[in-house]
């Protein structure tokens, strides 16, 4: 495939049978890995393998981001043993002077999924510019070509039931009739494999794609399901993560979907920004507490799918009643009203409102969430799922039927 360029692979402690197997290895992932729809071994113009180092020279189109690129390669790669991704990249010359031409050395890289921390070495020189692109808008992000509608599910705040609500929406939309994805993007606290029963299944891959896992009907994808354990601490930078992230996103062999509902990591920094604007995304879910501080990180979260173009779906309030099981007094622990205000605020519907109950809790703690067992919590996210349907269809984006991974 790659005779036409430069190549030279050496490494004193290899068989020639394992050089040829390690060459033919990275020879299919770059023939599979797209940039704008096209393979990347047709942007090869250099490729050098020193052992488990791998220096790749790159044209590459306009609007692509090559550190997105270096981390997923590095994630593919290391798979078959590459430790490192040295990238010279050429992007086409902009519109006034001819600067970007020049090579850029991006910094070292290794696996992305892996949580040990990577140490970035400083391009080649200060002098050279820096790359620049236009963040990409929700406009031109091509549709999956086999998922109807995406839905991030997304929170200002951390602990606010954010998981609980994303699972549940998910099983509730598959009860209604729906086929329904489940990606677990929440790098900082990967909950769905467990609280869908599935903890300690691994994706398999086929093609260099992830399978995703059948949880109970859904087809789930986490990024704890990648990760060597529970107790793995997961203190990514932003862009490993985000490229991580979209490796699971990309490199994932959806079945067809009628929803893949995403768990977006709590919070409005880098990553949920950058996930924003790079998955083509149909709406969003807010979930919140009624507790002041809760409310306004949620409205960060609002203004921040403003900015990015995303239609915000409604707010769910969690936690929003509690009754006693002793004496059924019924109280409202995180205050009160603060969803309804929040959706009037910003003119987004109130999805609903869920109690604060030890029973929600304990079906996501033993893998059978509320929805999957029918208990008497059931109903209040059934009906928020058909709110969700109801609203969805304005913002429906088309499927693009051609689009290739
Ligand atoms: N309505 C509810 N009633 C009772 N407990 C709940 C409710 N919703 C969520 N919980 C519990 O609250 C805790 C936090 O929930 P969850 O993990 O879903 O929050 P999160 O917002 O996703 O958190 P993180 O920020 O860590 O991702 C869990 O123990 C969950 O079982």
């Amino acid at each position: 495939m790659f005779n036409f360029i430069k190549k030279i692979s050496s490494s004193k402690s290899e068989t020639p049978q394992q050089q040829a197997a390690l060459d033919s290895a990275i020879d299919k992932v770059l023939s599979s890995y797209q940039v704008d729809k096209m393979s990347i071994a047709t942007m090869v113009t250099g490729l050098k393998r020193d052992g488990d180092e791998l220096t790749l020279d790159l044209r590459l189109p306009v609007g692509c981001d090559p550190e997105i690129i270096q981390q997923e390669l590095g994630s593919l790669l290391h798979m078959h043993g590459i430790k490192a991704i040295h990238m010279n990249v050429r992007l086409p010359a902009p519109a006034k002077g001819a600067e970007s031409t020049l090579p850029k050395q991006m910094p070292k890289t290794t696996d992305a999924m892996s949580h040990k921390p990577t140490v970035a070495t400083k391009p080649k020189t200060e002098a050279e510019p820096p790359i620049t692109k236009a963040a990409p808008t929700q406009a031109s992000l091509s549709p999956h070509p086999h998922i109807r509608h995406i839905i991030v599910v997304a929170s200002g705040k951390g602990g606010v039931g954010k998981s609980t609500t994303t699972v549940n929406i998910a099983l509730a939309l598959q009860k209604l009739g729906n086929r329904v994805g489940v990606l677990d993007a929440d790098i900082y606290g990967p909950s769905m494999p467990a609280m869908l029963g599935v903890a300690n299944v691994k994706p398999e891959l086929e093609n260099e794609q992830f399978v995703p896992i059948d949880a109970h009907g859904l087809a789930m994808l986490s990024i704890g399901s990648l990760l060597e354990g529970d107790s793995v601490p997961v203190a990514w930078r932003g862009p490993k993560a985000t490229g991580a992230l979209m490796q699971l996103y990309n490199q994932t062999n959806w079945p067809q979907l009628d929803y893949l509902v995403i768990d977006m990591p709590p919070g409005t920094g880098d990553i949920q920004l950058t996930l924003a604007q790079r998955i083509p995304v149909t709406g969003a879910v807010i979930v919140t507490t009624p507790q002041h501080i809760a409310l306004l990180d949620a409205q960060k979260g609002i203004e921040m799918f403003n900015k990015t173009h995303i239609p915000v779906l409604g707010v769910v309030e969690n936690m929003a009643l509690h009754t006693c099981s002793n004496c059924q007094h019924t109280e409202a622990i995180f205050g009160e009203g603060g969803g309804e205000r929040i959706a009037e605020q910003y003119r987004v519907p109130l999805l609903g409102q869920l109690p604060l109950a030890s029973g929600i809790r304990a079906q996501v703690d033993k893998g059978e969430p509320s929805v999957l067992v029918n208990d008497e919590f059931a109903p209040y996210y059934i009906s928020i799922a058909k709110n969700i349907e109801v609203n969805i269809e304005k913002f429906a984006k088309p499927v693009d039927d051609k689009r290739i991974f």
